[in-house]
């Protein structure tokens, strides 16, 4: 293990499409680099990996792997950290269950995900397995606050390259629709813990009775640290999603649900099992025993569901009946009939709405057809944002991409801030009753009167992380000049008690006229407001808004999250590189297996490895590294001038192309660069190679385009196959090693 974080760079080991573009990228990296003495190490966090490292017991020892995600947890508390986080997968439990299915197959013996665990053996494999399951790296590895923005090279060339956008109409029925109360929102409490308060705290569950169920012992609540309890009733998420479904229909409108099943895999999946229940209400009134000892569960989604009771006729036709008279569904894949409601993980609502956004408020029936959507967002807390896009874009037309400014985000993200942190303080309550928090001090925090079934949670705010937030946002309003605002909601009890660390501070440093505080609603209209005028602005956001809005914005400004720079300033000093802000987007896998043709875009990883090297230079006084990395910088640079991203279409240049030119154009500037001779001499000769080379290169790689091509699994393919696909070309192979 240690071997494996003994590196300058540590660069990410993930899943799907970005790894494998790191098969082709990251040999040339490693040449690169190498030149300059800089090691590159590949920590495997992958879901694979991740699963394979947690059950070790009954496999060989060449099957065995160390858990890289503690060793790079551990690590990024440190100022050595240097890491390139390549985006992975945050697994549904249909996606864990596939995982383990493929690595059995692959003969690895590691246990069954026990769905509905018995015996105690199972009750701890589950325990293990939910340790792996969701959002369980980011939060690990970000022990810093978020700098996430478009490159100006980045944004210059989306103004003169404007990708499409679709129209939005004035009388677009595309809504979004929240619960009218009884959400998080609505019963949101928040306090921030004094030192008498501090201490490991408590949360228990208080029956009708009176008897008392520890629900979380030993929990450190330290000084300073913004502690949130609130809750979502079942029964009035029930309800409006029956309503929801009605409204829909008699809007002639597509039924969508936005969440975040994977980041808030607690909450999300239960509130999901809620809509595939409202759904299919009739279904399993008549059917509910049946179905549930097929071991359905909603949570799992429709598709799960379907697979279940395909063999019996009656629940089938019954699902049947239902549909046919429920409103159009919105669906993630028309062609192969894959609904809106099949897997928790499909539509993830940083990526999901900003599409729909995107579209012009269009989404694509079972048909195929175009049209518009009910946006079904639950709660309230950050639902307003999208909701005020949409009217906005109603009002005012579509943005135009040539002209718009931009929208920054500096998000506070460090030690599992906010919502984002608070799976282990998430509850369904087993009973009525109530559930409280503890302090060490014996006195209740914050207690709420809950039903069965109601989702309890808790999350916190840490101080440092609190202050270290303000310290970056102000860093960046005063070295860009942007208009910088707050989005928090004063009339929400978590905002209410940020804005009491922001205040003073603002005012402490004299800069209270730089900033504005604003509820997200109204936060959103004055950034569009903003862009729309050709000016840019500063989103200082918390954990959740960070994530939503560096994939709206980047989506509308840029068309993709995908080269978005987005720099994590470790707080202990190092440095984690996050690659891009969107995820590893699944379809580009298929579309690699089906006809050879790799359509992820590598200009995070690009933006990425530039900082990453600056840095190394910087914290190291490596003045070679400073070098390659401001060369790097060119390359991305030289990527963009001429267009040399890749397509999304078989036959044309792909991602391995976009590699290919990255080394050439790191090779040029590094031969042309005056600052250290010894490199510049180095590099003549591999910049002439690749020069000479493109002719050969370009056709060997074209060449391989077209069929079907093997990798050998989908969660763990094999190393061989991917670096035969991933690099076809034996003349660029032959000059990079
Ligand atoms: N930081 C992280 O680790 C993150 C991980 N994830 C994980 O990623 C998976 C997919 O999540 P999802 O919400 O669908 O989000 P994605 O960001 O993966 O997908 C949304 C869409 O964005 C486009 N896209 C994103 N990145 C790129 C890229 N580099 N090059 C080209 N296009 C890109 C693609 O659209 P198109 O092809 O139509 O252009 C893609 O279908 C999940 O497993 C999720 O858990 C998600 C977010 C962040
Ligand atoms: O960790 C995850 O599941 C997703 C993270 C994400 O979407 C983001 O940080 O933008
Ligand atoms: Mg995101």
């Amino acid at each position: 293990m240690a071997d494996k974080l003994n590196a300058d760079i540590l660069y990410t080991i993930v899943d799907e499409a970005p790894e494998l573009a790191s098969a082709s990228f990251l040999p040339i990296i490693r040449k690169f680099v190498s030149a300059a003495g800089i090691t590159v190490a590949t920590p495997d966090i992958s879901l694979a990996g991740r699963i394979i490292a947690t059950f070790p017991e009954n496999l060989t020892d060449d099957q065995r792997q160390s858990d890289d995600l503690a060793a790079l947890g551990e690590l990024v508390k440190t100022p050595a950290a240097n890491v390139i986080k390549l985006p992975n997968i945050s697994a549904s439990v249909p996606q864990l269950v596939a995982a383990i299915e493929e690595l059995q197959a692959q003969g690895y013996d590691i246990p069954t995900y026990p769905e509905e665990p018995a015996t105690d053996a199972e009750k701890a494999v589950r325990v293990r397995y939910d340790a792996i399951k969701g959002s369980a790296v980011n939060p690990v590895l970000r022990e810093g606050n978020s700098d996430r923005r478009a490159a100006r090279a980045v944004k210059n060339y989306a103004q003169n390259n404007p990708h499409s956008m679709g129209a939005w109409a004035s009388d677009s029925k595309t809504k979004v629709s929240s619960m009218p109360g009884d959400d998080f929102y609505a019963n949101e409490k928040s306090a921030t813990i004094t030192a008498a308060q501090a201490g490991d705290a408590k949360i228990e569950f208080v029956g009708r009775d009176g008897s008392i169920t520890v629900l979380k012992d030993g929990w450190p609540l330290d000084e300073g640290t913004v502690a949130d309890a609130t809750f979502m009733s079942a029964k009035a998420l029930g309800a409006f999603l029956t309503d929801a479904i009605e409204d829909t229909k008699s809007d002639g409108t597509m039924f969508s649900l936005h969440m975040k099943a994977t980041m808030m895999k607690v909450s999300d999946p239960i509130i999901f099992g809620h809509a595939v229940k409202a759904w299919l209400a009739p279904v399993f009134e008549k059917f509910g025993d049946e179905m549930a000892a097929l071991g359905v569960n909603p949570n799992s989604g429709m598709g799960d569901l379907l697979d279940r009771v395909a063999g019996n006729a009656d629940i089938m036709a019954a699902i049947e009946a239902v549909t046919g008279d429920r409103p159009a569904m919105y669906m993630v894949d028309s062609d192969k009939g894959i609904t809106n409601l099949h897997v928790p993980s499909d539509v993830i609502i940083d990526a999901s709405m900003p599409a729909v956004i995107r579209a012009g408020g269009k989404g694509w029936d079972a048909a195929g057809a175009k049209g518009d959507t009910n946006c079904v967002i639950p709660d309230r807390c950050y639902a307003t944002i999208y909701d005020e896009t949409i009217n906005f874009f109603k009002a005012n037309g579509a943005l135009d991409v040539t002209t718009a400014g931009s929208v920054a985000n500096v998000g506070l993200m460090a030690q599992k801030a906010e919502e984002y942190g608070s799976h282990p303080t998430t509850f369904e309550a087993a009973a009525d009753g109530v559930i409280r928090i503890v302090l060490a001090n014996g006195e209740t925090l914050h207690s709420h009167d809950v039903e069965a079934g109601d989702i309890w949670r808790s999350c916190t705010a840490k101080m440092a992380p609190i202050e270290n937030w303000i310290e970056l946002a102000l860093d960046r309003q005063r070295l860009t000049g942007s208009e910088a605002i707050f989005w928090l909601d004063a009339n929400r009890a978590h905002d209410a008690q940020l804005i009491e660390y922001v205040k003073p501070v603002l005012e402490a440093k004299g800069v209270a006229d730089k900033f504005q505080i604003m509820a997200p609603r109204e936060a959103t209209a004055q950034s569009l407001k903003t862009i729309t005028a050709g000016h840019d602005s500063i989103a200082i956001t918390g954990n959740v808004l960070r994530d939503y809005l560096t994939d709206l914005f980047p989506i509308l400004e840029l068309g993709t999250s995908a080269k978005m720079l987005s720099i994590v300033k470790l707080m202990k000093g190092g440095g984690l590189f996050e690659t891009g802000a969107g995820g590893s987007a699944p379809k580009h896998v298929q579309q690699l297996v089906e006809q050879n043709h790799l359509r992820w875009d590598s200009m995070g990883e690009f933006c990425a490895l530039g900082e990453s090297l600056n840095f190394l230079a910087d914290t190291q006084n490596n003045a070679k590294a400073g070098v390659l990395g401001r060369a790097a910088e060119e390359a991305t640079q030289g990527i963009l001038d001429n267009n040399n991203s890749p397509s999304r279409k078989v036959s044309e240049p792909d991602n391995r192309d976009s590699h290919y030119w990255f080394a050439r154009y790191w090779a040029d500037a590094l031969a042309a660069q005056s600052d250290d001779a010894e490199l510049a001499a180095e590099f003549a000769p591999l910049a002439k190679a690749l020069a000479d080379g493109e002719a050969a290169i370009t056709a060997e790689l074209a060449a391989a385009q077209g069929p079907a091509a093997d990798i050998g699994g989908y969660y763990r393919p094999s190393a061989e196959l991917k670096a035969k696909v991933m690099r076809p070309s034996a003349t660029l192979n032959a000059i990079v090693g």
